[in-house]
């Protein structure tokens, strides 16, 4: 069990340390591109399992997105700080 802010600085740690195998470091070499057509994919993911499927499928895609807008946001150089202000 992780929070936002724990995985948020596991994913720092693995783009400063770049280690073997991190699914985090090849998406950041991706780029924003590749990054966004995740955030898009998982989007939809979590609408249609929130529509169809079960709470526990609901709640995985939703933990799916937030992953991915996490690398999203190391891509863009943001800290959750600078999105917490926006809450
Ligand atoms: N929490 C996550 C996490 N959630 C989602 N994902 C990624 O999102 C994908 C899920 O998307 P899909 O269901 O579309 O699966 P998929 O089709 O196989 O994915 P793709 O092959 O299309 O990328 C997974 O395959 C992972 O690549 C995650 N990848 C990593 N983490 C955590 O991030 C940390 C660092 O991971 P690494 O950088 O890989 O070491 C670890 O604690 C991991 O548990």
């Amino acid at each position: 069990m992780k929070t936002f802010d724990q995985l948020y600085a596991e994913l720092a740690a693995k783009a400063a340390e770049r280690p073997e195998g991190s699914r985090t470091v090849a998406a950041l070499d991706a780029g924003v591109h590749h990054i966004g057509k995740k955030v898009v994919e998982e989007a939809a993911e979590v609408w249609m399992a929130c529509e169809y499927e079960s709470d526990a499928e609901a709640a995985e895609e939703i933990s799916q997105l937030l992953y991915h807008l996490q690398v999203m946001m190391l891509a863009k150089g943001l800290k959750p700080e600078d999105v917490y202000r926006y809450l």
